[in-house]
């Protein structure tokens, strides 16, 4: 099926990454790990922007930045520089920011996402470094704020902006595009995502060929969803009641849930950018081909590899490559089992059960689900046990072997199966009666039967296939 995308809606995605997994800042030797410390106790006079201070770059960032720019399809520049943005804002007290203009250090390139209609190509325009710059906290709410409070921690922190083109034709892709772009940066190890602020969207989106709408500073991918959402609905009743829409700067309040206009297009500063003096141009592309050849296997790819070499779906193939540490949590579970099971206890059953407690994969162990998965594929237990056993230790802790002793988990023989099998048939002439007559319903009280019989330790699944089997074999 064509999405025909009736509304003509585009949306491009500015991103701000922050390069929370490097040691120090951008230009300035500051530890990183501010996120959990007093505000204003990582800084110095460079990343304060006091006068007279000197940047001095930080190599590491520059080489996570080629990495990025790689891993997104892009081509890296020759040489790359510095330039100066400014405005007057209490977030930089010099006056500007310093980051990339003309000669960003990754150009073109593009990402692939499950769109609308099947895979769609998303194309980046470029990805450009930049530091952060201070955090306001404004009290109250941002347009009729009593005061605001700065922390200069994250002044200076290395940010990557990855700018799109506008090719997204609904929130879902957009989504879909922002969960990829995480997932590929999880894979290349330049960032936690889980912090604060690790990744903040500015979200362009227009309607009917108009003029684009930039919503600012959204801090959730959900809260990006629900922007677009809200923002392409405005614009269409906007439009549909005669209204034009203007070029404009919008901010989202993600309680309430709605997009409140900032400064229009024509407010908006001249920021006379020029090229930044204290630091010199960086040649770059040189360096590219060895951060090349040490790029992971990235998530399409392994994706595909999944696929081929072990015997599973696609949706499987998908959940269990999104995280690098899933990925390779599966791999060294199918190692020890057969791949196809693997597939479906980790997939489906564990990450079902970790997401529902908001955990991530490391809250289980390889150890405890290869021996649950073996305990099931060697009859030892029934599949629904091994849930139960999935759940007491997240909830409680605990050994599958202890678990299976303490609540008496172990399967009955299977002759007790076939005995109570035998007499749920004799003892329920009329169920059987309903059964052969087309009455499905009335198997399943025959099960029941077999399952009080043995005390609900049979497989239910099994006894109804033993029943099935032996009511053909008598009939
Ligand atoms: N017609 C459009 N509809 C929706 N999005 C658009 C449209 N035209 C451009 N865009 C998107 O707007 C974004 C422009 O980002 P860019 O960083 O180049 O400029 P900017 O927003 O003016 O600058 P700043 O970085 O200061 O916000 C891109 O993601 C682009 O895809
Ligand atoms: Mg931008
Ligand atoms: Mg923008």
């Amino acid at each position: 099926m064509v999405y025909e995308n009736p509304d003509g809606v585009k949306i491009g995605l500015e991103v701000h990454v922050q390069l929370n997994k490097l040691k120090t800042k951008l230009f300035c030797g500051c530890s990183t790990d501010y996120h959990s410390d007093e505000p204003n106790t990582h800084v110095c006079p460079v990343c304060l922007g006091l006068p007279g201070s000197l940047p001095v770059i930080n190599e590491k960032a520059v080489e996570a930045a080629i990495k990025i720019g790689l891993a997104l399809n892009c081509s890296i520049v020759e040489q790359t520089q510095f330039h100066r943005k400014n405005y007057y804002y209490p977030d930089l007290p010099k006056g500007f920011q310093t980051t990339q203009y003309d000669y960003p250090i990754a150009g073109t390139g593009k990402v692939v996402i499950e769109g609308e209609d099947g895979e769609r190509v998303i194309g980046i325009t470029r990805a450009h470094m930049e530091e952060d710059p201070g955090r306001l906290q404004h009290i109250g709410t941002i347009e009729r704020s009593k005061g605001t409070h700065i922390n200069y921690n994250r002044s200076g922190m290395t940010l990557i902006e990855i700018v799109s083109e506008p090719d997204m034709r609904s929130p879902k892709e957009a989504r879909r595009y922002l969960d990829k772009l995480r997932s590929i940066l999880d894979y290349l190890d330049v960032f936690d995502g889980d912090l604060e602020g690790a990744m903040r969207v500015d979200a362009n989106v227009s309607v009917f060929g108009g003029q684009r709408v930039e919503v600012k500073n959204i801090s959730s991918f959900k809260g990006a969803e629900r922007a677009l959402l809200y923002e392409i609905m405005r614009q269409k009743n906007h439009v549909r009641r005669g209204g034009e829409i203007v070029m404009e700067t919008r901010h989202f309040d993600e309680a309430r849930g709605v997009t409140i206009s900032m400064r229009t297009k024509e407010e908006e500063h001249d920021y006379r950018y020029f090229p930044e003096p204290d630091l010199v141009p960086l040649r770059v592309a040189d360096r590219a081909p060895e951060i090349k050849k040490a790029l992971p296997e990235l998530p399409d790819a392994k994706r595909e590899r999944f696929l081929e070499q072990y015997e599973m779906s696609g949706m499987h193939a998908r959940a269990l490559t999104t995280e690098i540490k899933v990925a390779n949590f599966y791999e060294d579970v199918a190692s020890q089992v057969s791949p196809k099971d693997a597939s479906v206890w980790v997939a489906d059953i564990l990450k079902g059960e970790l997401n529902y407690r908001d955990l991530g994969i490391d809250a289980f162990t390889i150890e405890d689900i290869v021996e649950i998965i073996q305990l099931v594929t060697e009859n030892k237990i029934t599949e629904q046990s091994g849930v139960e056993i999935i759940r007491t230790i997240l909830d409680h802790g605990g050994k599958p072997q202890d678990i299976v002793k303490e609540k008496g988990l172990l399967k009955v023989e299977d002759d007790i199966v076939a005995k109570a099998v035998e007499e749920a048939i004799s003892e329920n002439p009329e169920a059987v009666e309903d059964y052969l007559g087309g009455k499905e319903k009335s198997l399943n009280f025959i099960v029941g039967k077999v399952m009080q019989k043995t005390k609900g330790r049979a497989d239910a699944r099994e006894a109804r296939e033993q029943l099935i089997e032996k009511i053909k074999e008598q009939n």
